[in-house]
């Protein structure tokens, strides 16, 4: 297992550069996950990563060892890295233990290890009673844990996992997220995993990556990134959220702060350049559906202009005056185009 770190890492293709000086440690152990929009480098920093793309600048690294900089770019089959893509890649006319042991062969592994090897592997990924079936009779979960065990006997540095869950329903998906999560406590390996699922991202990743036009826009723990956005982009890409506008009181003491919203006062948390602000200022308000309280009387005035029945709530969408819209969770419903009034009891506040 190794510590992957990029350091100022621009890829472009032709005229277009996908990925702007991108740099992060990835420690040893840990899975990460790079999270973003179509088309936002997610796909191209694994690509650089597993050696079948080349950076323009910067350097990549393994531990101490270099992969790709200005002077050397280590092959792909030096790299010791295991790669799992979306379609499973395995051969059809194998049975499930010899297209795990696929690798083991080709590296001339001794036959009493490699079949301890290749049963521990099938083992950590819940296959052992399958292994004399072929990938035809799996599901598509089963086929996914296959291509995951035939990495794993390879012992990797490093798992680069790009969207591996997405030919998935949505139930299966579930599922495999857990095998996943179990298969990063068993072995330990350092993971990248490319998704733009983000609630994939957030169910399995130590922290996220969260990139826009080929830049790093914030890498934190899950729980950071949904209560703590450092952008107002982060904000609305990761979750529900409502942004109000509002004007932050003077300084005072605590993580708390006085913040003014269409002449009302709230409170709301803030970030490190908020809180460093003394004077009073404009902010960004986050606020999420589960922190805003409906009321007929007190509150920020709102139109209802959706009401989604989600089984365990409602999601009720409002449009105040000045156009922006605000999502709530309530237990009841709301009547399409009735006004109504709103509260929130907490807000994380961005500078514009
Ligand atoms: N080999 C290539 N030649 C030219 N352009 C490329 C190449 N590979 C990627 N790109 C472009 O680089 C940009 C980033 O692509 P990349 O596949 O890394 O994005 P992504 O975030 O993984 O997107 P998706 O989620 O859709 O897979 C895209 O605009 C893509 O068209």
């Amino acid at each position: 297992m190794a510590k992957l770190t990029y350091d100022n890492v621009s890829k472009s293709f032709g005229n277009i550069e996908v990925l702007k000086s991108v740099s992060l440690d990835i420690e040893d152990g840990e899975m990460i996950a790079l999270l973003g929009p179509s088309g936002c480098g997610k796909t191209t920093m694994l690509r650089l990563t597993a050696g079948f793309e080349r950076p323009n600048f910067g350097a990549i690294y393994k531990g101490s060892s270099v992969l790709s900089d200005a002077r050397c770019h280590l092959a792909p089959e030096k790299r010791n890295m295991g790669i799992v893509f979306q379609s499973y890649a395995l051969w059809p006319n194998m049975t499930v233990a010899e297209n795990v042991a696929y690798p083991l062969k080709i590296r001339k592994i001794p036959e009493e290890q490699m079949e301890a090897i290749l049963f521990d592997a099938l083992d950590m990924v819940s296959l052992l009673d399958f292994a004399d079936k072929e990938p035809a009779t799996l599901s598509g979960g089963q086929r996914q844990r296959v291509a995951l065990a035939r990495c794993l006997v390879m012992q990797p540095d490093a798992v680069l996992l790009d969207e591996p869950l997405s030919n998935l329903d949505a139930h299966l998906r579930e599922v495999m997220q857990n095998s996943f999560v179990e298969f990063h406590e068993r072995s330990g390996a350092t993971m990248v995993y490319v998704t733009h699922d983000q609630s994939e991202a957030m169910a399995m990743a130590d922290r996220i990556a969260v990139m826009f036009d080929g830049e790093l826009a914030q890498v934190d723990k899950p729980q950071n990134l949904y209560s703590q956005p450092k952008t107002e982009r982060v904000a609305r890409f990761i979750g529900q959220s409502s942004i109000l506008t509002g004007y932050l009181e003077k300084r005072q003491d605590g993580c708390w702060r006085d913040v003014v919203v269409h002449g009302q006062e709230f409170r709301t948390r803030q970030d490190q350049f908020v809180a460093s602000q003394m004077e009073a200022c404009p902010v960004s308000l986050c606020v999420r559906p589960e922190h805003i309280r409906l009321d007929q009387e007190n509150g920020l005035p709102a139109r209802v202009v959706g009401s989604t029945y989600l089984g365990e709530r409602y999601r009720i969408c409002l449009e105040m005056s000045d156009g922006a819209e605000v999502v709530a969770y309530s237990g009841q419903s709301a009547r399409l185009g009735s006004n109504i009034r709103f509260t929130f009891d907490d807000a994380w506040a961005i500078l514009n």
